[in-house]
């Protein structure tokens, strides 16, 4: 990792030349966090100022209004994530033959100073790269690396790694100081939110965050590897590199859960960034939040890809023919269409290759056409009946004859005579009843749950995909029972082939359309000419397109962010889809996720080793090599931040146990108790007081004080899930969001996942070992949630596998 002590030779000298060094870069971050206030300053008076009065009409003086208030709120959201540890870093390029070599301040975001020249340089920036990248075997032209520590604008330590003590000005050379920032960071206690780790990117993580934008980069890393750390920092990097598209299309994270979301919520605003998508599988159908838990053996057929072949034949089973013709009474008279007519509109309808509920309108046209026919034969034969009378006595004359013949030419109905007639039928609810059974109008949510309650159905249609009757008889459940994440994918395939009859909303939206566009044109010129001040354009979300303006302001009610507009739209294309745990996602889950980014342009993060979903991946090319065959790229981060060796010793044999081909990490952490275990009985909330009190004692923090932050978890079997509750009245329960504020939670091994904390008790081993198929994975998981300390409370013997334990 290149860290490395200062020696320290004489320990005045180096105390005094450590006090000139903080006390010179104090004067260039001061600096640094004046010009944010000033910028800050600048976009709050543009906010509250508006747009400077100008003439035009009422229509151009909103959107001005518009424009000056959305760059002036994005630039105060941008500045005002950023203030804690503004600045981090610094560079010094080695001395050339032509004098001293560039020195650049590195921070959260880019910014010039009075004159336009760079005072901090975006960490994205390409200036800012040799800042991870450099290492003692290899530093470029980098002399020097440090790394400013600073306790709110107070710069508190300098960690220093030099490259070239030669390559270093004169002045520069006293003074190097520090201890592994890394390490320091690492040290500190929990706060139930991930920070972000700008300052401290390690190298195999920094060829993960700035890889290219096309293609499905997966980073395969074990336990603690910074997986999703890096998956977040490379957000917002593409944000920053590629603005242009993955502003208008956007960036989608989705995660295992809720909670989860919470815990990493804060890290993209730290960056800069705030308009990035975050969602849940659960929620990737918009509208929906599915929560409900799933047995696993349906989770198992409700994730598989079978399960799309059964949707589609389920789709084409509601287009029906009624085997005798379709038979309708209205106004008296028995209405018929033929089984073979009844066969050519539904062909004819499924011809349109159009989503089952706008291929209907085909469908109920024309058989609303046939039914209008039938109907005039009808009259027209109860007309002619007096005629044929005549005829067959023979008292019709020549001419009444003539006529007769002429009017069997004429069609019965002409086109508005047909139009009317389609129209009056539909209004019958006889009619509507009659057709809407062969061919009914559905919503996704109606569909499927009309399908799980019928079993004959599933029966019948799961042999069409390729199912089993039991696998069949798995799915079947009453109507209106709870949503679960495995339905998600479901109702979202149900949802693409039912599709929406939306022509009238179409007919009204393409009357809207062109005064939007003129709206947008106008937006494009406004933009441009407005004066966006002397704040540095750096980062995505200061940009905003033409379009993007005119829709958000066309209807009142509060401006949407591409993000919000994102998520609100299930055929949304994103720009970019990271997928967080994403060994959790069944095929089914997969699919959908596909759906939302056509272009391919995909970050997978997880760990085959910690799959625990029933349904989830045994390997990425399974998941992955149906839609990117042999194109998806891997990179794989070695290095455990979080589980302190020894605690990683025991999780290694678990993982030998459960994934025998899988390496686990090298852990840089080498501190804290040895784990320990404990036999039942104990009294809990005494063991969990004493941990809380021995994470609250603190670890220094190396800048003098002992952290008062610090979170446990004790993780335990469902099986002693309630006696665990019970014991433990003060701890928060579950997985919630608000669970991550409580100093002490209980957690099952699942909902921990993703999650970490300075002390984790698990209680009962055995049972989270025996409870499911993914058992192994399940206690590898718990082990390796720990920063600090880990006491495993069992009952009778330990499970041979936790046989490394004091
Ligand atoms: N370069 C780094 N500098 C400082 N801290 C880091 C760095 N990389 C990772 N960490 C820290 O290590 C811990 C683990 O990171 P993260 O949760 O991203 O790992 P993960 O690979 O997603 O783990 P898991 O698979 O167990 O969920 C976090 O506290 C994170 O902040």
């Amino acid at each position: 990792m290149g860290l490395r002590q200062a020696d320290a030779v004489n320990p005045q000298r180096e105390e005094k030349a450590r006090q000139v060094v903080i006390r010179t870069e104090q004067e260039y971050v001061s600096r640094v966090y004046a010009r944010l206030d000033i910028e800050r300053e600048e976009a709050e008076r543009a906010l509250r100022q508006g747009p400077a009065a100008g003439g035009g009409s009422a229509f151009q003086a909103r959107l001005e209004s518009a424009v000056a208030t959305d760059e002036a709120a994005r630039r105060l959201a941008r500045l005002g994530g950023v203030e804690h540890g503004l600045c981090f870093g610094r560079i010094d390029h080695r001395a050339g033959a032509d004098g001293p070599g560039d020195t650049f301040y590195i921070g959260r975001v880019g910014l010039r100073d009075e004159h336009r020249e760079p005072l901090l340089i975006d960490w994205r920036a390409a200036a800012a790269r040799p800042f991870y990248t450099a290492t003692h075997g290899a530093p470029g032209t980098l002399a020097r690396r440090r790394h400013l520590h600073l306790r709110h604008r107070e710069v508190v330590r300098l960690d220093d790694e030099v490259f070239d003590l030669d390559g270093l000005a004169e002045s520069e050379r006293g003074g190097i100081v520090g201890e592994a920032a890394l390490l320091a960071t690492l040290r500190r206690g929990r706060t139930g939110r991930m920070s972000d780790v700008v300052a401290t990117i390690q190298e195999e993580q920094d060829q993960v965050i700035r890889s290219g934008l096309q293609g499905v980069l997966v980073v395969q890393g074990g336990p603690g590897t910074g997986k999703t750390v890096a998956a977040l920092h490379r957000a917002a990097y593409l944000l920053y590199t590629h603005r242009d598209v993955l502003e208008r299309r956007g960036v989608l994270i989705v995660g295992p859960n809720a909670t989860f979301l919470r815990y990493i919520e804060q890290v993209l605003p730290g960056l800069g960034e705030t308009d990035v998508a975050m969602a849940t599988l659960g929620e990737l159908y918009p509208g929906l939040k599915a929560t409900a838990r799933e047995d696993p053996a349906v989770a198992i057929v409700k994730g598989d890809l079978r399960m799309a072949d059964l949707v589609r034949e389920a789709v084409h089973d509601r287009q029906r023919i009624p085997p005798d013709g379709l038979h309708v009474q209205t106004d008296g008279l028995t209405l018929v269409v033929d089984a073979q007519s009844c066969e050519r509109a539904r062909d004819r309808a499924r011809g349109l290759h159009l989503p089952h509920n706008v291929q209907r309108r085909r469908f109920v046209h024309d058989l609303l056409e046939a039914l209008a026919v039938n109907r005039a034969e009808q009259y027209d034969r109860i007309m002619d009946e007096p005629l044929d009378d005549l005829a067959r006595n023979g008292g019709l004359p020549d001419w009444l004859q003539e006529l007769i013949d002429e009017a069997e030419d004429e069609p019965l109905l002409d086109e508005t005579d047909l139009r009317l007639a389609k129209e009056t039928l539909w209004r019958d609810p006889a009619v509507q009843a009659a057709i809407n059974a062969l061919w009914p109008e559905l919503t996704p949510e109606q569909f499927l749950s009309d399908l799980y309650a019928d079993p004959e159905s599933l029966a019948r249609l799961g042999t069409r995909a390729g199912l089993t009757s039991a696998e069949s008889a798995l799915l079947n459940r009453t109507s209106g029972a709870a949503w679960t994440i495995s339905d998600v994918p479901l109702l979202d395939e149900a949802a693409e082939l039912l599709g929406k009859d939306d022509s009238a909303e179409k007919a009204r939206e393409r009357a809207a359309a062109a005064e939007r566009a003129r709206e947008a044109r106008y937006a494009q010129e406004v933009i441009e000419s407005t004066d966006t001040g002397n704040v540095e354009r750096l980062t995505a979300s200061d940009l905003i397109s033409g379009t993007d303006l005119a829709e958000r302001h066309h209807d009142d009610g509060p401006p949407l962010t591409t993000a919000q507009r994102a998520l609100a739209d299930r055929e949304w294309a994103y720009g970019h889809v990271i997928v967080d745990e994403a060994q959790e996602l069944s095929e089914m889950a997969w699919h959908t996720v596909m759906k939302r980014v056509p272009t391919r342009s995909l970050t997978v993060v997880g760990d085959i080793a910690q799959t625990g979903s029933a349904a989830g991946a045994a390997s990425w090319g399974q998941m992955l090599d149906r839609y990117v065959p042999g194109r998806w790229r891997e990179q794989r981060l070695l290095v455990n931040y979080r589980t302190p060796a020894a605690i990683m010793r025991v999780a290694a044999r678990v993982l030998a146990a459960v994934a025998p081909g899988q390496t686990p990490p090298e852990s840089v952490r080498d501190d804290g108790p040895p784990p320990t275990a404990i036999a039942m009985p104990v009294s809990l909330a005494s063991l969990v007081q004493s941990e809380l009190s021995s994470i609250a004692a603190g670890t220094p923090d190396g800048i003098g004080g002992a952290f008062k932050e610090g979170r446990l978890a004790v993780i335990t079997s469902a099986a002693l899930h309630v006696a665990v509750l019970d014991a433990l009245p003060h701890a928060a329960a579950g997985a919630t969001p608000e669970a991550l504020d409580s100093p002490a939670v209980v957690l099952t091994a699942e909902e921990a996942k993703g999650l970490e904390f300075d002390s984790v008790i698990i209680v009962d081993p055995a049972g989270i070992l025996s409870e499911s198929p993914k058992g192994g994975q399940d206690l590898y998981v718990a082990l390796t949630r720990a920063t600090r300390r880990l006491t495993v409370v069992h009952d009778g013997e330990l499970p041979p596998l936790l046989a490394d334990l004091h």
